[in-house]
């Protein structure tokens, strides 16, 4: 299976950010806390350059916690700040600014000292599709959109969002593109609905979903499944799951591709609960120890 990454998004996006560099204090790296390198863009640093950012743990809901948790040392041992939050019920949200001011607080005060006026932090969202990017700014903004107004003939104002006093975002995120030409982070992505589901061969994120619960989350698999041990032929497994769900075509004959559906959708809906699959150090094959 090949998956085709296109230079030209990389490219276009790539722009868009850079362009927009010199607006901004700080950014907002926003990544899946299921999968923190997977749904990081691979050319990031470069990318942003020196600016400083803060790396947003999203839908940290729907992660591991401990492992989260890990993340944010695997971060901090980077020199990154990285925090968890969920933006969809918007737990997180005053640590984001807390953090930045933090971040800055130097540079902040190296402007006060210069007798600059004190002025909001200016950030701007980054992150790949889906991610949560519009969520965020959406729970962040409220109603203080702020349209700064868009003239025509004059060079397209930027508007901006006022976050309380202290911070001000810019309404367009950065869209970044995962790189999936590694097979294992296209599943991933594939399984978080990080990618559309016709990108890639639904079987194949079904099985490695499957063989990665086995190795990783078994009793909370063999449980939703009322399984004793897992079979060691994958297909015997689909014909366990479709009898038991009822995935069946005509003639009691197995509907591989419902149980494919089902699968997935188990996972994405966490009827396993908060699962996580990628851990610091381990992010080939890991092996997460279950509670
Ligand atoms: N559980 C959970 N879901 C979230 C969270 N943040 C966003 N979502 C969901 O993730 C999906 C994608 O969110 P968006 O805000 O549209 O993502 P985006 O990055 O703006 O996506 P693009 O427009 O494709 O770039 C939506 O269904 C959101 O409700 C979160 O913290 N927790």
């Amino acid at each position: 299976m090949t998956i085709q990454w296109f230079p030209g998004h990389m490219a276009k996006a790539r722009r868009q950010v850079t362009e927009k560099l010199k607006l901004i204090d700080i950014i907002f790296e926003l990544v899946d806390a299921r999968i923190p390198l997977s749904s990081r863009n691979p050319m990031i640093d470069e990318i942003i350059q020196h600016k400083p950012r803060l790396v947003l743990l999203n839908k940290a809901d729907m992660a591991d916690k401990a492992i989260t948790k890990e993340w944010v040392e695997f971060f901090a041992e980077q020199g990154i700040k990285a925090i968890a939050i969920n933006s969809q019920a918007g737990t997180g949200m005053k640590e984001i600014v807390l953090e930045a001011q933090g971040i800055l607080k130097d540079k902040f005060d190296r402007m006060k000292a210069k007798g600059v006026n004190p002025r909001a932090i200016r950030a701007m969202i980054v992150g790949i599709p889906n991610v949560g990017k519009s969520t965020l700014i959406n729970r962040l903004a409220k109603k203080n959109i702020a349209k700064t107004g868009n003239t025509p003939g004059v060079t397209k104002a930027q508007q901006w969002i006022k976050v309380g006093k202290e911070l001000e975002l810019l309404d367009t995120p950065g869209i970044l593109w995962p790189k999936f030409e590694d097979q294992e982070v296209g599943l991933k992505l594939a399984l978080t609905g990080a990618i559309k589901d016709a990108i890639l061969n639904l079987h194949d994120v079904a099985i490695y979903a499957i063989r990665f619960l086995e190795q990783n989350y078994p009793h909370r698999f063999k449980e939703r499944f009322h399984i004793e041990e897992f079979p060691e032929d994958i297909i015997e497994f689909f014909n366990i799951i479709g009898k038991q769900r009822g995935c069946l075509l005509g003639k009691g004959e197995i509907d591989y591709d419902k149980v494919t559906e089902l699968i997935i959708r188990e996972i994405r809906t966490e009827k396993m609960g908060a699962l996580s699959f990628e851990r610091p150090g381990l992010i080939s094959q890991q092996v997460i120890t279950e509670d």
